[in-house]
């Protein structure tokens, strides 16, 4: 194909894209503003997208969830996706290893409106999961922080789980990478591959792996806990 039609074909799937995320998963002023202060405070660029949000939204739907977990922060944008598919005397607590994330965090969860049944705890998530199990089980957890960890971020979310939970983790796909292991793929990826077979083989999950992000070349994994 050359490299015209390629272009071609990339500007339609964006122009699909943003007309799906017009129609179904618009943004307000509590999420804009989510990403103004982040990009004010110098937070890179790094949260899900509008349709990704939604996509969140769906599944706490479909969990019934009245108890979220996220795993990475950042400045609050997939937080407040998160809080709002909650009923008012819900929970969302979010893990944030950097206390200048966590501030903008609860800035953003202030101006969006959720900041009453949204928290967030600075450190590191892997020394706060084993607190949180007197809070458990969680209906929707969403893994979205150091790739390296998201092995023990999954036992973990297994562990705070109930059957029906739904455990989602994004960055599972990146730009199919993770579908070709090699000696010399970075840590990062190695994490990711690892996540990935464990979703898969585990008896305990139906999982699969949704490339919903930067062109198709990134996503979601999926896992529904049995
Ligand atoms: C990709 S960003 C999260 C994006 C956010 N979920 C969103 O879509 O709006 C990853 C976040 O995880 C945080 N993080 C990295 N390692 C962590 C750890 N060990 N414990 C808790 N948070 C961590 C980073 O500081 C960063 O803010």
């Amino acid at each position: 194909m050359s490299d015209i039609s390629l272009e071609q074909e990339k500007q339609q799937r964006h122009a699909i894209e943003a007309q799906i995320a017009q129609l179904f998963a618009p943004e307000d002023d509590g999420l804009r503003q989510a990403l103004e202060s982040a990009k004010a405070a110098g937070l890179p660029e790094i949260q899900i997208n509008p349709i990704q949000g939604k996509l969140l939204q769906v599944f706490a739907a479909a969990s019934h969830a009245r108890k979220i977990l996220e795993i990475g922060s950042l400045a609050g944008y997939s937080g407040i996706w998160l809080a709002r598919a909650l009923p008012a005397d819900g929970r969302l607590i979010t893990l944030e290893i950097d206390p200048k994330h966590a501030e903008v965090v609860r800035a953003s969860f202030a101006r969006a409106g959720v900041a009453e049944r949204a928290e967030v705890r600075v450190g590191n998530a892997l020394d706060q999961l084993s607190t949180l199990q007197t809070e458990a089980p969680f209906d929707l957890i969403f893994i979205d922080a150091d790739k390296v960890s998201y092995p023990q971020y999954l036992e973990w979310a297994i562990k705070l789980s109930r059957s029906g939970s739904i455990i989602i983790a994004d960055n599972c796909v990146r730009g199919g990478n993770v579908f070709q292991p090699s000696p010399e793929m970075s840590e990062d990826t190695a994490g990711l591959v690892k996540y990935n077979q464990l979703t898969r083989e585990d008896p305990r999950l139906t999982t699969i792996v949704l490339a919903n992000d930067n062109d198709y070349t990134d996503g979601f994994n999926v896992a529904v806990v049995k």
